[in-house]
């Protein structure tokens, strides 16, 4: 069977994902067609590759893309289906359920839309942070309902594969109790941990070390896209919260107790063993090894270049920063058997490596 086509698309809301996914349908080369309710946005998305500004024949379009906050969701799709009479729209939305119970209580016809969600984004927002292999390697969830057309859903796969993402297919309200425990349960530890440093003295806040910068990444996004994804997903995420209150209540109650303390965190490691690795096959533990890099122009791309030559297959990169030194570190993930040969490469390309623990 031929691949749907997505040529022309449209994607409203050119930020950080919208964006993201102008870029990467261009690179696939789909025509895509941008549109923002602040207009500079989706010409600074146009500008950086994520498409055109220039207006549309609706009843041309066969994909429209969806990408505005969580709150306007269901609007913009219920208008982009009256608008795009022929088009599949979809939403990349956070939260699956309460955009469906909305388009339902609108009354719309459902059949062209089919809801979705790419699990790749970051802390910042806006079209300056979008990035066309933003969903290369990611897993992208597409929530078919009851009345989709099978051939909307076969387009919103075609969309994801498109961006180079890994296709998960699942109903909307198992979608959201899944996100309540891997992403929104996540992004209030990190808001947590992260608000108590405001009453930290700045002479503590020196001390922080890449640990403290790894468990806050998150806690920088923006509060009121944040506000509105945990506000649809409430009860879901409120029962994430119950749990992680009764587990801290245990480790209250055993404190003192080096065994309970010791139970608590081996808890905590096997389940960081449980995240699946990035094509999503079980855990894989890499080896790191960590060359440190000098303040000084062009060392990154000369440190990226000798990796390249020593023909090894990077599964991932860290940057840390030394704030006493003038240095920084890129901590490089590869695969045990590869790590012991580009410690050697790196060496004999004159970098200096960092003691390693893991090889
Ligand atoms: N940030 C992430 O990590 C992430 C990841 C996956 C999915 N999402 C989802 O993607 C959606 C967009 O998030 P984002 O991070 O790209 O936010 P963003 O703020 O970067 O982009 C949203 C864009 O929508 C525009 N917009 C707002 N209302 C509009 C309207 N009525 N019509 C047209 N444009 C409108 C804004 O001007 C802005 O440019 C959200 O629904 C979010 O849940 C976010
Ligand atoms: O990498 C990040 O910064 C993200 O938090 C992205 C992340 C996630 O939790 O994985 C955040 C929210 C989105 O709905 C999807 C992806």
């Amino acid at each position: 069977m031929n691949e749907p086509s997505l040529t022309p698309a449209v994607v409203i809301g050119a930020g950080l994902v919208g964006a993201s996914v102008g870029a990467a349908l261009t690179t696939a080369g789909v025509e895509v067609h941008l549109i923002d309710s602040v207009s500079s946005h989706a010409r600074v998305a146009a500008s950086r590759g994520g498409g055109s500004t220039e207006p549309i024949d609706p009843a041309t379009v066969r994909l429209v893309v969806v990408a505005v906050p969580p709150a306007k969701l269901a609007e913009v799709v219920a208008d982009a289906l009256a608008t795009y009479g022929k088009a599949t729209v979809t939403d990349v939305g956070s939260v699956k359920g309460t955009v469906l119970a909305d388009l339902r209580a609108r009354g719309v016809n459902l059949a062209r839309y089919v809801g979705s969600h790419p699990m790749a984004g970051s802390q910042r927002v806006g079209p300056l942070t979008a990035r066309a292999d933003l969903f290369a390697d990611r897993t992208w969830v597409i929530t078919p309902h009851d009345t989709s057309r099978a051939k909307a859903v076969l387009t919103v796969h075609a969309l994801a594969r498109a961006c180079g993402a890994r296709i998960v297919s699942m109903g909307a309200t198992h979608h959201d109790e899944a996100v309540a425990q891997v992403s929104h349960l996540p992004q209030l530890m990190s808001s947590l941990t992260a608000a108590r440093l405001n009453d930290v003295p700045d002479e503590h806040l020196n001390l922080a070390g890449q640990g403290l910068r790894d468990v806050t990444r998150i806690a920088a996004s923006d509060p009121r896209l944040w506000t509105q994804i945990i506000s649809a997903n409430s009860e879901a995420v409120r029962a994430e919260l119950e749990a992680v209150r009764d587990s801290l209540d245990e480790l209250l109650a055993g404190w003192g107790d080096p065994e309970a303390l010791r139970r608590f965190l081996a808890d905590g490691r096997q389940g960081t063993r449980a995240i699946p690795g990035k094509h999503g096959a079980g855990g894989v533990a890499y080896a790191e090894v960590v060359v440190t890099i000098p303040d000084a122009p062009g060392a990154l791309a000369r440190l990226f270049a000798d990796i390249e030559a020593a023909g090894v297959n990077v599964e991932d990169v860290r940057i840390e920063h030394d704030p006493a030194r003038e240095v920084g570190y890129l901590a490089v993930q590869v695969t045990k058997p590869v790590a012991k040969s580009l410690q050697a490469a790196m060496t004999e390309a004159g970098w200096t490596l960092r003691p390693a623990e893991s090889l």
